[in-house]
């Protein structure tokens, strides 16, 4: 699915329109009826009260439309128009004068603290001040409504957008936003719902389809895409009868040290569970009886050191090398990173201590072939591009490294972030429980798993994402987020990509 930005979606307004020889207040009508539905399904006419706060804009006639909807259909609901400026929106006119003929009264027009309404924790407060027209903090006293919105605990659902908050640039985000518990988005998910520092303010979030016009939606440059699951479906390469395992590649990890060799069998262990022919482990001298006898599918070569890989003295040919979990960093060791790296000529990915390395030793980066794969987390990403104003600026300097140095980079976190030149996919699988040891290990050895059985690299690093964040998704439903851990999510490879093939469920019949 394709995230554009609030020009974009502006402009799929306008066509639709045109193209359709409809009014805006039409199409602001019917996406007020299927905002309604998605509501009514819900509430199922409960007597709950319901406070719709409309600014006066677009985004207030969406609030008001729905106002009325939800009156005719006996709704205990109280409409309340943010009095902030004279510059009404003709559309916000329209259905200001409608829903006098359901209410025979105007709705309350709020413009100062003084007319604040007393709120209730059982209330449900909906959102229509702002939407995408958002340009600007939000101050005076509309500042202060939305603070005493959020001060209260009751339900607040936004209408496309929690108001106040950007759909795609930098903001202020001490500036007033209000915090929702749910939010409508129209159409697509704006950008700012999957950034660490903005995303919470959605809370959870849901796409209603309006019907934007589907030529402008399919011609548009989008800011990014979700990864969806009929595309990982489509990026999956299901196996012939007669294969053998020499079809399916070869990974070698290059990983661990004293200590940290959970991270080589980790990153070890998923490349096998995603599906390399073979797998062999490169480990220091101490290391080869936990390896074998934690993995006996590995093949395991040992550095000359006991502790620490020191060396690299192998010319393997065709191999795809995961280098870098649990590796440490002294100088033998980057050495003997730096010799391995020197050997490969197809991509490979980069991991934990091999980015340090490579982020202390820019000299090396000449040796990375193109279209490698390094999956930093903030702090490796950090030592990579310097520090960010905000998140917006971290990925504007990643795509600069990315495009510099013809890497693909996934940038790990609540929302991985695959970024390939100026190109963005966004994953919307996994949850709070992967936040563990290791389960970036396991992520790095399904991504070079992928990578050993010719998948090209966006599309491992892509459909690694998705699938390491499937998985645990799925054993979350058996071990809780508490419970989860890397060797889990690994465990649970095979039943992601079997949930790739899963009918989805049947929707059900929405209630009038
Ligand atoms: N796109 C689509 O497909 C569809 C979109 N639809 C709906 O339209 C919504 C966008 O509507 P919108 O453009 O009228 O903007 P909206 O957010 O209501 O703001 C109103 C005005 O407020 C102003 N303003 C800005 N910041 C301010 C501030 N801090 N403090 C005070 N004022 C501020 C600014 O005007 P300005 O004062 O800058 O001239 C702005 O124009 C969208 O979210 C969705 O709900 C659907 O109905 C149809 C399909
Ligand atoms: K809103």
């Amino acid at each position: 699915m394709k995230i554009l930005s609030a020009q974009q979606l502006a402009e799929a307004d306008q066509s639709t329109i045109d193209k359709n020889q409809i009014t805006s207040n039409d199409l602001m009508e019917h996406i007020a009826k299927l905002i309604f539905d998605r509501i009514h399904q819900r509430l199922q006419g409960s007597p709950v009260p319901i406070k719709i706060f409309c600014g006066i804009g677009k985004n207030g006639g969406d609030g008001l439309a729905l106002s009325r909807h939800m009156i005719q259909h006996g709704y205990h609901v109280t409409t309340y128009v943010t009095n902030y400026s004279k510059k009404r929106a003709p559309e916000f006119l329209f259905h200001y004068d409608k829903i006098k003929e359901v209410t025979k009264d105007w709705p309350i027009l709020l413009s100062s603290e003084k007319d604040f309404p007393e709120l209730h924790p059982q209330d449900i407060i909906i959102d229509a001040i702002f939407g995408t027209g958002i340009n600007r903090p939000i101050d005076g006293w509309m500042a202060q409504l939305v603070h005493y919105l959020n001060k209260t605990p009751a339900f607040k659902l936004a209408i496309d957008m929690p108001s106040g908050l950007y759909a795609n640039n930098s903001q202020d985000i001490d500036s007033p936003i209000i915090q929702a518990q749910h939010t409508f988005s129209f159409e697509t998910p704006k950008l700012s719902f999957f950034l660490p520092e903005t995303g919470h303010y959605a809370g959870t979030f849901e796409v209603v389809p309006i019907g934007l016009d589907p030529e402008y939606m399919m011609k548009a440059e989008p800011l990014a895409q979700i990864i969806s699951s009929d595309a990982a479906k489509s990026m999956y390469k299901p196996r012939k009868k007669f294969s053998h395992k020499g079809d399916f590649g070869h990974v070698l990890t290059m990983a661990g040290s004293k200590g940290k060799m959970g991270a080589a069998v980790l990153a070890t262990g998923a490349a096998v569970n995603m599906g390399a022919g073979k797998v062999t482990a490169y480990i220091p001298e101490h290391a080869n009886s936990i390896l074998q006898s934690s993995i006996p599918e590995v093949m395991t070569i040992s550095s000359k050191s006991k502790d620490y890989i020191t060396d690299f003295d192998h010319d393997l040919k065709d191999i795809t090398l995961c280098v870098g979990p649990g590796l440490s960093t002294g100088d033998d060791v980057k050495h003997a990173f730096a010799k391995a790296l020197s050997q490969q000529t197809q991509p490979v990915v980069i991991d934990a201590d091999g980015l340090n390395i490579l982020s202390d030793n820019p000299e090396y980066w000449k040796m990375i072939p193109n279209n490698s794969i390094l999956t930093p987390h903030d702090g490796e990403l950090k030592q990579l591009i310097g520090r960010w104003k905000d998140d917006y600026d971290r990925i504007e300097k990643a795509k600069n490294l990315s495009i510099d140095k013809d890497v693909i980079l996934v940038l790990k976190g609540a929302h991985t972030i695959i970024i390939s030149g100026k190109n963005l996919y966004i994953n919307d699988t996994g949850n709070p429980g992967m936040a563990t040891a290791g389960s970036g290990d396991v992520l790095s050895g399904m991504i070079a798993g992928l990578l050993a059985q010719h998948y090209d690299s966006l599309t491992a690093a892509v459909f690694g994402v998705f699938i390491h964040g499937r998985a645990g998704d799925i054993a979350s439903q058996t071990y809780a987020h508490e419970g989860l851990k890397a060797s889990i999510i690994s465990n649970f490879v095979g039943a992601a990509i079997l949930d790739l093939f899963r009918p989805e469920p049947q929707q059900q019949p929405q209630q009038q």
